[in-house]
């Protein structure tokens, strides 16, 4: 029996038939990364964007989880070239670009993702896990098949750009980030903000008008819930990072004394 590369994150979706939830894996470790996988989740997204991964970890987060029945998408630094034909020749199937603000660039993630003459991607495959070293039957002539581009919306630009965004072929869905749009908003830290909560609506009505998913990032449980209402297809509700961050600081709180504050004479 040929090997067979798994199916892709937007048919997983369509198989579904109801929005995906999902988490972040920012920890680098594929011991984190299993575990998570195994949460009973529909899919993780593993950050190189802000978080400490390399080429290296990123495989060994793949192998961690690779055994699980969930998609994983990747999210690399930059959008580039070299780095997505990296990322694509190491077996990742879906990719999250970061920062896409124009058709343009939404243009040239996708030519990073395809083969020539569609695209631009570096042939080196035999060599590489994509192609499980050439025991995927017909790697080079149905690669498109088992890859996803999903571009990341997240500022002001972008946002009015999105409608010309969302045209472009190949791009096979958005993810909102509220974050980053806050920050371009000259809302730095509020994701919250009913201006920035409007402009992720309307980004999510626009990829409702053109047919394509649209995910969006929400740690808030209403706020995830309140973007699911509005025509979310995916979320991504927490990270482990965060849990491990907050749960430990609960622990703290549960067992040791809050020191008293010591009142000091100002220099
Ligand atoms: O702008 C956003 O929101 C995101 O892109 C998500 C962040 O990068 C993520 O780290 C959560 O804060």
């Amino acid at each position: 029996m040929p090997l067979q590369l798994s199916s892709t994150f937007y048919s997983a979706l369509a198989e579904a038939g109801r929005p995906l939830a999902g988490m972040w894996v920012c920890s680098s470790s594929p011991l984190v990364a299993e575990i998570c996988a195994g949460s009973g989740l529909d899919w993780l997204l593993i950050d190189a964007e802000h978080s400490p991964n390399g080429l290296e970890s990123i495989l060994a987060q793949l192998h961690a989880v690779s055994g699980y029945p969930l998609q994983v998408m990747v999210r690399p630094p930059v959008n580039g070239t070299v780095v997505i034909k990296q990322y694509l020749d190491l077996g990742v199937q879906n990719l999250l670009i970061p920062m896409v603000n124009s058709a343009f660039e939404a243009a040239a993630a996708v030519a990073a993702v395809r083969y020539p003459p569609h695209g631009v991607r570096g042939v080196g495959s035999a060599l590489a896990r994509a192609s499980r070293w050439n025991r995927i039957p017909d790697y080079l002539a149905t690669a498109s098949e088992s890859i996803s581009l999903t571009v990341q919306i997240e500022s002001e630009a972008a946002a009015s750009a999105v409608e010309e965004i969302l045209a472009v072929d190949g791009v096979d869905g958005i993810f909102l980030g509220p974050s980053d749009l806050a920050a371009s908003m000259g809302l730095l830290g509020q994701q919250e903000n009913p201006l920035v909560r409007a402009v992720v609506e309307h980004c999510l009505e626009a990829a409702k008008a053109a047919g394509k998913p649209a995910g969006v990032n929400a740690f808030n449980e209403s706020t995830a819930r309140a973007y699911l209402d509005a025509g979310a297809s995916f979320v991504l509700v927490g990270a482990d990072v965060a849990v491990l961050a907050r749960e430990s600081e609960r622990f703290a709180k549960t067992f040791i004394p809050t020191p008293e504050v010591v009142e000091r004479d100002s220099y």
